[in-house]
């Protein structure tokens, strides 16, 4: 029988699922990593999430047929390296699509109507306050939102802010598509449009840094900037320095360029900025699927299967 390696702990029902196929190691990396490392020249397959892949865990893994991803992005996967031992390497692109795109209509409420900052106030003692002019947030409807990344889950917030807000919706991609609800836009033009600007493109080498100061600059002085894409795809330095300089009005961030974030980070600072723990997908049902997903995935490659969701490198 092969053996897996967990390297996050998978649900109970997904790991009953896992163990019928293969000999099951849970080793969470984040809670002993030198456990994890160990484990590695008897994995025939790794599942996690988040963990870089790269020549030097390799190195350790040569057993390795399948690594699957409990995520839908994989900048964590070295794709070259993975590629050339002939390692097949999966994700989970459908099951979270509708829970991602909630959390972020969630953080865009939450960053324009100030309902985390309200909710403090009001546990601290300070109801008048929160009542004040200078407290009050910004409206959502009938805005209009610009999204830069608009795929699978781009599309699905499209949906939501457009039939449930009124809102008017253009998007950026490198290529224009067929029958969505929004409208194509330039880079620049989509900036000095919106109210509402989501970042939503996979991190790769051409989107590192992606948006920059000059992008900010670009940005409505009311703006709200929300990332749900990977941090490293805005250039954190710069949103910083817009939120504090007032370049723009608010930030709702799931992501950061480092993960944990840093608890000296001068975004968890500033009360302009919403800021979230990575949690677009982490409702206890999508958690589930996405594991089982994986399962299935790292599954197939193991039983000499192409699996449904191998990454294309
Ligand atoms: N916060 C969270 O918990 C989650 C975060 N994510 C992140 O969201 C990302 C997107 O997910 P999903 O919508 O499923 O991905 P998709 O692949 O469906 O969509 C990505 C879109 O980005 C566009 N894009 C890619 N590169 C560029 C570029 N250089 N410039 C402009 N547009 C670009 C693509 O269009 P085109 O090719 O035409 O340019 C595509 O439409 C994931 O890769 C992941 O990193 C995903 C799930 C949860
Ligand atoms: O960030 C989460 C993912 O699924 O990608």
């Amino acid at each position: 029988m092969p053996t897996i390696v967990a390297y996050t702990k998978p649900p109970e029902r997904v790991l009953a699922f896992l163990e019928q196929h293969a000999e099951v190691k849970i080793r969470p990396a984040h809670q002993d990593e030198e456990a994890f490392l160990q484990a590695l020249p008897e994995a025939d397959g790794l599942i996690g999430a988040g963990y870089p892949v790269n020549e030097k865990l390799l190195e350790m893994a040569p057993r390795l047929k399948v690594v699957s991803n409990v995520s839908t992005g994989y900048d964590n996967l070295d794709m070259k390296a993975l590629t050339a031992r002939g390692i097949t390497a999966t994700n989970t692109p459908y099951v979270l699509i509708d829970t991602v795109a909630d959390t972020i209509m969630g953080m865009m409420l939450a960053a324009a109507r100030r309902i985390p900052q309200a909710d403090r106030g009001v546990k601290e003692g300070r109801w008048k306050d929160k009542r004040d002019e200078s407290f009050f947030g910004v409206n959502v409807h009938h805005k209009t939102l610009g999204i830069i990344g608009m795929g699978k889950i781009g599309e699905e917030v499209a949906r939501r802010a457009s039939a449930g807000f009124h809102m008017d919706v253009l998007y950026h991609n490198r290529s224009e598509k067929q029958n969505v609800e929004a409208v194509y836009a330039g880079l620049d033009e989509l900036l000095e449009a919106s109210d509402f600007v989501l970042l939503m493109t996979p991190l790769t080498a051409e989107t590192k840094h992606f948006i920059r100061r000059e992008h900010f600059r670009k940005m409505k002085k009311t703006a709200v900037f929300l990332n749900a894409a990977r941090g490293a795809v805005v250039k954190e330095t710069d949103l910083i320095e817009a939120l504090e300089t007032k370049e723009i009005l608010a930030a709702g961030i799931d992501v950061y360029e480092q993960e944990p974030v840093d608890p000296g980070n001068p975004l968890l600072a500033l009360d302009s900025a919403v800021t979230l723990p990575h949690i677009g997908s982490a409702t206890a049902e999508t958690r589930e699927a996405m594991y089982q997903d994986a399962a299935e995935q790292c599954a197939a490659a193991l039983a000499g299967k192409v699996p449904e969701h191998k990454i294309e490198g």
